[in-house]
Formats: structure tokens, sequence, C-alpha cells
């Protein structure tokens, strides 16, 4: 799980490890954890997304079966800083067969920008890969499951 710094992810990642929502802190390095969902044991890397850190993500892509690749839907100003990042990962020999799962998150803030501006920004219809997107709010948990179920039918049918 992959995102700038603030978008989301370790809130996402416990909010579906243990259906609360933490405090958190930006991430230096990397939490991981099991989450078990319609039989599948998906194993969540939620990697820290400071730009300063960012170069490290590529130490992470071995053996990655899929991206999930969470924006901040409501930050307008940093959207094509996702997109950069988002295209430079995929762009790695590792993702080459990698499938997106796109969480555009923070959609219970006003002004946060639909899948479909989100989709565009990000240039997906462009991309060789397999992707979906999903709307979502991480604190209720609005969405995450919807996502995780394009993943596991996705990945099972591959
Ligand atoms: N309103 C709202 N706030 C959210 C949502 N998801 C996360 N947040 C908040 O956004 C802030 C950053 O969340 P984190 O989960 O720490 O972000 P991160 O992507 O792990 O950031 P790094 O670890 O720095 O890469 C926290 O204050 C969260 O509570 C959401 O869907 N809606
Ligand atoms: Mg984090």
């Amino acid at each position: 799980m992959l995102g700038l710094d603030a978008a989301g992810k370790t809130t996402i990642l416990y909010k579906l490890k243990l259906s609360q929502v933490v405090t958190t802190i930006p991430t230096v390095g990397f939490n991981v954890e099991t989450v078990e969902y319609r039989n599948i044991n998906f194993t969540v890397w939620d990697i820290g997304g400071q730009d300063k850190i960012r170069k490290l993500w590529r130490y992470y892509l071995q053996g990655t079966d899929g991206l999930i690749f969470v924006v901040d839907s409501s930050d307008r100003d940093r959207i094509n800083d996702a997109q950069e990042e988002l295209q430079s990962i995929l762009a790695q020999p590792e993702m080459e067969k990698t499938v997106l799962l796109v969480l555009a998150n923070k959609q219970d803030l006003p002004n946060a920008m639909s899948t479909s501006e989100v989709t565009q920004a990000l240039e997906l219809q462009k991309l060789r890969h397999k992707w979906f997107i999903q709307a979502t709010s991480a604190p209720t948990g609005d969405g995450l499951y919807e996502g995780l179920d394009w993943l596991s039918s996705t990945l099972c049918s591959k």
C-alpha cells in the first residue's frame, strides 16, 4: 500500500485490521499486518509516504501481487505529485504484472474529488495494468471492503 504522506494508509490498515480508528503519526519505515477477508490472507505493507522516504518504496516491491494506491481526494494541490509517483512505481520491472487498486480516500471531506476526477488526474485510462478505483473514507470504513472485493476476485482469477 503506497501513496503520498497523509493519504490515509495507516488509518486504513488499522481500520481493516482492528475495525478501529487509530491515532496515527507519519510512518517512517512501514507497518505490516495480515488482514483476513473472504478466506484470503492479505499481507498488507503500509509504507511511509513522506517525500524524503519515497525513494525507499522500490525496495518493497518484490513479490507484490497487488498495489493499493491511496489518494487524499481533498488534496487537489498534490494530485499531480501522486500521479507522478504512481507512474514511476508502475514503471518498475517488479510491477509489470501487478494489479492496481486506487482508493480515492477522504470522501467525507468537503470538496473531495470524485472517483472520475481522480481517474482523470492519475491518468488511469492509459495504464496497461488491470485497475479499479474505489471511493473510501477511512474513519467510517466506507468503501474499504468493496476495494478488497475487487482485489480478491481479480487476484483469484489471475
Ligand atoms: N477526514 C478524513 N481523514 C482521514 C481519512 N483517512 C485518514 N485521515 C486522516 O489523515 C491523517 C493522515 O492519515 P495517515 O493514515 O497517518 O496517513 P498515511 O498515508 O499513513 O501517511 P504517511 O505515514 O506519512 O505516509 C490522519 O489525521 C488521519 O486521521 C479519511 O478518509 N477522512
Ligand atoms: Mg502512515
